[in-house]
Order: structure tokens, then sequence, then C-alpha cells
């Protein structure tokens, strides 16, 4: 029966694949034609159009042949792109035409209807029926959302219920059935088992043909404003949000562009590790950045800015430093809503006195004074708004600068550069000259020095110029710091007067040094976009922040006004919560204020499928609630904790680990360390012995498979088949605030996991030592 069944499937697919291959053809010949057309066109263009300048009937008619000759090209270049597209996906579809089948029965109908799913529509074109159905069509989320039962699904137009009488898997490679399945409630996930039970690859995978259901409702949400997914280590987090762009991107194909939606990943390794799953399902990326990259775009020169690694690393390292408590309460401080309010109310009393300005200064002079601009802006009427105050200063100092410069063209420096103008700038003079008197001579001498004179003031000051557009006359650097010379405590618990007292003397001295700390970084450029304007983007629809856990409360706030008109999908997991500011405990509490409660929706994610049943159940003895987490059923060897006695004896033993590893066919082994400072040295005494190994540091771009030596927090969002825990020492991992840092390492293990420590094993392995005796 079952051959039976095989053979009919294989037969469809053969038909398939034969029709994949006729409209292939076809279009690859249209498309060459079309691409002819477009070298045509381009190559004549100008001889086809009629140019005639003669008289202003003329000239429309001149412009008229042009846009017409324009619009031929740009439609034929348009139905080329389109048709380039198309010959991409029959290409995919021609290795793996579909995955899916679903058989439906409408209710009060008879007909059972077959859908097979792939990861783009095919249409026959001779009898008008769907050969192949995309899976982010909305009949295609029955064979996400049910099993064989009743079952119905969402369309733009309502609800359609009825029966689903088979849902069906394949594997398909280049046209062959390689198996099938037929999937009920009863019967276990086989093609699941098998895609996770491979060896990884440098790239995330997409998951199109195996999502689950709670996945599916991420992916499809369409509803929520913000739309918050809490999940568990390696249960699906970013790969539902890369299916999500897709989904997003088919669901409004038309009127979403993939540059409209932008993803916040946690380091710039990790564009490399998801940049292929959105071309594999035939969709462009997405625009991707990492927090650090929006704020150093922002701040720009003004500010040495830390990133948030080094400040992790003082956080992990740093305990020496008698500062060390007073800067991890500041970094508590500044990552709050409460915080955000202290700078409101003071940008609050700027609008009344104390926003200082730079005088605009030129050649060692004062052009407008600082006082000036003072007065100016203090003698405008209160009511409206500092940045629309500052606008009107701005438009005031630019008709200042304009009176100021025509003063400037008389002065003996200017009669001094004239003389040393190049003849590049005296042509650029004599073409401004005939521009404005439509004479051909510089007859007159008085007036060629006037022009020059003018050209060279007009340079000189178009720097000004920009500086004032750029509102870069606001003090923002002596503002920000002036905040922690106020006296802010007054509002505070007295309890804590002190404390903020510390913490105010500490960050005024780290911005005297030029210093911006990462967790300044947001409450500086905040207060800035309070006095200026915010400068947002309003061209950006989707909003995606993967590893949500690690930005503070602030941050997000920020985002949100950065982005007013973004739905925002933030995916985290608080059992990784690494970052000293997300210590406040409230979990993902604040980000359930920032919208409404009817605009906001949270899924929890709570099967996990990245490691084996073995390292889930080892892993969640780590952790607080970790038996609410549900392994995928997977097996694999048990995790081990090995003793050794020293350094040397650590190191044998690894490079013994490696080579098992290696001979079992493990892509990718991570040794995993604390910092980047013990991945250094980690990596100085292991390479010798292990060619190809790589340290990954913060400035690594690429995710590469192989060997590699990395520190815990650089590892987060990735995966590797194998992982080393370095030194799981208590020494190393002692603190309860590392606790998270070490689960989030341990769980980046796919199918083996192995743990080393000197002395005394980390206190996070008690529950698990205790279990195994
Ligand atoms: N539905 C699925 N089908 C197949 N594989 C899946 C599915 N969901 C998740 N996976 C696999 O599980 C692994 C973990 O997924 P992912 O990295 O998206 O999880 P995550 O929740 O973002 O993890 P973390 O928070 O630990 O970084 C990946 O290898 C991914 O391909």
């Amino acid at each position: 029966m079952q051959d039976e069944q095989h053979k009919e499937e294989q037969k469809r697919v053969d038909r398939v694949m034969r029709i994949i291959r006729e409209q292939l053809g076809k279009l690859l010949q249209t498309s060459s034609g079309m691409r002819e057309d477009i070298v045509d066109i381009r190559k004549n263009f100008w001889d086809d159009v009629t140019l005639n300048f003669e008289d202003a009937a003329e000239a429309a008619e001149s412009a008229a042949s042009l846009k017409q000759q324009a619009e031929v090209l740009a439609e034929r270049e348009h139905s080329h792109r389109h048709a380039a597209q198309q010959v991409k996906m029959l290409r995919k579809l021609e290795q793996t035409p579909y995955f899916g089948r679903v058989d439906f029965i409408e209710e009060g109908s008879s007909n059972e209807e077959r859908i097979y799913l792939g990861i783009g529509s095919m249409l026959d074109e001779n009898s008008s029926d769907y050969l192949i159905y995309d899976w982010r069509a909305p009949v295609s989320s029955l064979y996400y959302d049910y099993s064989p039962g009743p079952a119905r699904y969402d369309t733009p137009i309502g609800t359609i219920a009825g029966e689903m009488k088979l849902k069906r898997q394949f594997v398909i490679r280049r046209g062959q059935i390689v198996s099938m399945f037929d999937t009920g409630v009863t019967i276990g996930d086989e093609l699941l088992q098998e895609v996770l039970g491979k060896q990884s690859d440098s790239q995330m995978r997409s998951i199109v043909a195996t999502i689950q259901r709670e996945q599916n409702q991420i992916i499809r949400n369409e509803r929520a404003r913000l739309l918050i997914v809490q999940g568990a280590a390696g249960s699906g987090k970013t790969s539902a949000a890369l299916q999500r762009v897709a989904y997003l991107l088919y669901r409004y194909r038309g009127t979403l562009q993939a540059d409209q939606i932008v993803l916040f990943s946690p380091n710039p390794m990790f564009n490399s590790y998801v940049a292929t799953v959105l071309p594999e399902l035939g969709e462009q990326n997405m625009q991707q950045t990492t927090y650090q990259q929006y704020l150093e775009h922002r701040i720009g020169q003004s500010f040495a800015l830390e990133d948030p690694f080094a400040q992790m690393e003082y956080t992990l390292g740093g305990m020496d430093d008698p500062d060390y408590e007073t800067r991890m309460a500041s970094i508590r401080h500044k990552s709050g809503a409460a915080f955000m309010k202290v700078i409101d109310q003071y940008v609050e009393s700027l609008g009344r006195s104390g926003l200082l300005f730079k005088s605009i200064k030129f050649r060692g002079r004062k052009l407008i004074s600082a006082e000036e601009i003072e007065q100016k802006f203090y003698g405008l009427d209160g009511s409206y708004s500092i940045p629309n105050r500052l606008k009107m200063v701005a438009d005031w100092m630019l008709k200042e600068l304009t009176r100021l410069s025509k003063e400037e063209r008389k002065k003996q420096w200017v009669e001094d550069e004239m003389e040393l103008l190049d003849k590049e700038e005296y042509i650029h003079a004599y073409n401004e000259m005939r521009r404005k008197t439509d004479s051909d001579f510089f007859d007159d001498f008085e007036r060629e020095k006037d022009i020059l004179a003018t050209m060279i003031v007009q340079e000189r000051f178009k720097r000004l110029r920009s500086r004032v557009k750029k509102l870069r006359f606001i003090d923002t650097q002596t503002l920000y710091r002036r905040l922690y010379e106020r006296d802010l405590a007054s509002g505070l618990d007295p309890a804590r007067a002190e404390e903020w007292a510390a913490i105010s003397k500490l960050t005024a001295e780290q911005l005297n040094l030029g210093v911006l700390t990462y967790e300044d970084a947001t409450p500086y450029l905040y207060m800035k976009d309070l006095i200026e304007g915010f400068q947002t983007n309003t061209s950006v629809r989707h909003l995606f922040i993967d590893e949500a856990q690690d930005y503070s409360p602030f941050q997000f706030y920020y985002l949100k006004r950065v982005f007013p008109m973004a739905k925002m999908t933030a995916l985290g997991d608080l059992n990784q919560s690494i970052f000293a500011h997300a210590a406040l405990g409230n979990g993902f509490d604040p980000l359930g204020e920032l919208y409404s409660k009817e605009e906001t929706e949270t899924i929890v994610l709570t099967r996990s499928y990245r490691s084996t049943k073995q390292i889930v159940e080892f892993t969640s003895l780590m952790i607080e609630g970790g038996s609410r987490i549900v392994p995928f059923n997977r097996h694999g060897e048990e995790p081990t904790i090995t003793e050794v006695s020293g350094k040397e004896e650590l190191h044998v033993k690894i490079e013994e680990r490696i080579r098992l590893l290696e001979e079992e066919g493990a892509q990718s082994i991570a040794i995993i360390c604390k910092t980047a400072e013990e991945s250094k040295a980690a990596f100085e005494a292991l390479a010798v012995h292990c060619p190809g190994m790589r340290l990954i540091e913060k400035e690594t771009v690429t995710f590469e498979n192989g060997i590699v030596v990395i520190p815990s927090y650089l590892a987060k969002g990735v995966e590797f088949d194998a992982v080393i825990l370095y030194n799981a020492s208590s020494r190393v991992y002692g603190k309860e605030s590392e606790r998270k840092l070490f689960y989030t390492a341990c769980t980046r293990a796919m199918h083996e996991l192995h743990l080393y420590y000197t002395d005394e094993p980390s206190p996070f392995l008690s529950r698990v030592v205790a279990e195994k005796k």
C-alpha cells in the first residue's frame, strides 16, 4: 500500500517537475528576449527620442518623448526583474518542488482538495490549478496548525472551516522522493527528528517544512503592535522571526519592502549567521544592525563610545576596581524608566533656563556669541517646545550668517586668498559670473573681485551654515555632564542619595575624559533628542529585536520613539539575560508597558529544538523553572563534567575531546570561555595542536564552521554541534549574577556538551551533580 502511494506521489512529482522545466524554459527564452530589448533601448535611447528646444512647444514635446522612452525602458526593466525572480524561484522548486500535502474538505462541500506546499506557488497554466501553494498562503496554515480532523484557516475575507483528511510530509531531493510520512496525532514528527539530528551548518537554516504550531502563531501574527516572544533556549525564536519576515513580505507584497524591516541582532557575527535564510526562501534580506551600530551612527565623533562587550568584560572581570559597585549601581539606575523621567524633568527645566550654547567662531573670532544665542533662545515665547524654538534660533542664525558674510567679503584675508586661487576655482567663479550676469567677460575688475570674494566667503561659511543647520551650536556634551552636577538625589529615597552622589561623581569623571559608557549612551541620545527634536525613522514598518532580554527598558522606550511607525517583535529568554542592566528582575514587565494591553500580545515557547533531550535536561537544572522547558525527543550522549588538575591536563583533555568529536563527524565545535581574555589565553595554548582553530572576537563578522574559541557572551544566539566549556570551576562561574551567562554558554550545544573544572565545580552544577549521584 505504502509502495503504491509512494509510486503515485513520485508520478505527481515527475509531472510537476516536467511542468517546472517547461515553464523555466519558456521564461528563460522570454527573459533573454527582454534583456536584448533592454540593451537595445539603452543603446539607442537618444536616437529614438526627438530633441528640439527651439521654442517652448517643441521643448515640451521633446520632454514628453524623453519621458515616454524612459517609461518604456523602466517597464521592460521591471518585467525583466520580475522574470528573473521567477526564474530563481523555479530553479529552487526544481530542487524541491514541495515538502507537504494536506487533503481538506471545506464545510458544505464534497470536494476533497489536495494542497501541496512549497517555498513558492506555481500554477498549471493549462488548468489554472495550483500545483504548489506558497507556504505563506492562507490555506497553507492548515499544514502548520492542525493534525487530521476538524481544521480551519483564516483568509482576508473570513475563516474557512472543514476537515483535514490527510497530512503528509515529503523529503524531495533533485526530483526524487527520498522519504515521505503521513503525520497524525500519534505519529512522532519524523521529519523534524531527521532535520534536528543533522550536523550544524555555518549558516542558520530555514525551518519552512517543519514550522511548529506555536511558531506559526508568531509568524502570522498581524494584530499585535508589540509581539513579545518569550522562549526557552533553542525554542526557535530567531528561526520564527526570520520566517515571519518572509511571511510579512509575502502578505504585504507590493506595499512592504525588505528595507522597511529592521532586525536588531546581538552582534555583527550574527548577521552572517542568519544571512542566507531569507534568500533561501526567495526573499530579499531585511536590514540588519546591532544596537551598538545604531549608537555609533548617532553619536559619531562626539565621544569615545564604549561598546556593550567592553561593558560586559568590565562587569565580569572588573571586581578589583574600587569603583566597581558604583559602576554596577550606575548601570542599573540608567536602565530604567525612572531615569528617563529624571531626564524629562531636566530637559523641561532647560526650557526655562540653563541651556548651553557654543559660539560660532570663524578665524578665531566669535561671529555669533553663545550669549547672543542664549538671549535669542530665551527671548522667544516659552510656550513653544525647545526643538521649535531651536529651529527659530537656527533660522535667525542663518540669516545672521548671510549678513555677516557680506561684511566678511571686505576683509583683507579674502583678498589674500583671492591671489592664491587656482585655475579651477577661477573657472568656477567665471562660470558663476556668466550665470549671474549673462556676460562672457570679466570686463569689470571690481565686479570680478566682488564675485570672487563672495565665492570665497561662501565656501568658508558653508561649514558654519551646516553646523547651524545640524544644531551643532548646542553644547549637548556639557549639558549631559551637568545632569550629574545637579541635585538629582533630592527626589530619591535618602538611603540611595549617597549611592547616587557616587554615581554622579563617577559619571562626570568619565565624561570629562571624553568617554561615554554603554549605559550612558541611550540616556545621552534621549536627552539630545528631547532638546533637538527626535530623529525619527518613519519608513520602517517592522522592528525585530532579537535577544530582547539584553535591552534595558530605557533602550526599548527609546527605540519605540525612534521608530514610531513600526510594529515591534521582541524575542527573548529571561534565563539568558546576561547584561547587568537586566538584573532589575522585572523580566519583560517593562516591555509590557510599552504599548497598551490591547496592542500587546505575548507568545511563550517552551519546547526546545536545538539540543538533545540529555542536554536540555542537564541545562534545565541550572535555572529556576527549568522543568517547564520541554525537550524535543531527540537522544544523544550524556553531557560530561570532568575534573582536571590544572591547565596542562585541561588542555590535553580538551585536545583529546576535539579529536574524538571530529572523528564522530562534528562540523562545528566551540570552546566557550567566560571572557575575551580567557579566550585569548585558551586559544594560544590550544591552537598549536589544533590546526584551523579560530579565535572569535567582538569584531569578528563571519560565522564559519570548524573549531572556534569564543567568549561566552559572543556565543549568544548561535549554536554548535559540540560545546566544550573551558573552565566550569566555581572560581570562574561562582557569583549568582553569572548563572545566566553559564546557562547561555551551555545551551549553545546541539549534540554534545562537555565541561571541565579544577578544584570545585561551579555551584550552578550542584543540582546536576546531585541528580547524577
Ligand atoms: N520548527 C523547527 N523545525 C526545525 N528546526 C527548528 C524548528 N524550530 C527551531 N529549530 C532549530 O532549533 C535551533 C534553535 O533555533 P533558534 O536559534 O531559532 O532558537 P532561539 O530560540 O533563537 O535560541 P536561543 O535563544 O537559545 O538563541 C536551530 O537549529 C533551528 O533550526
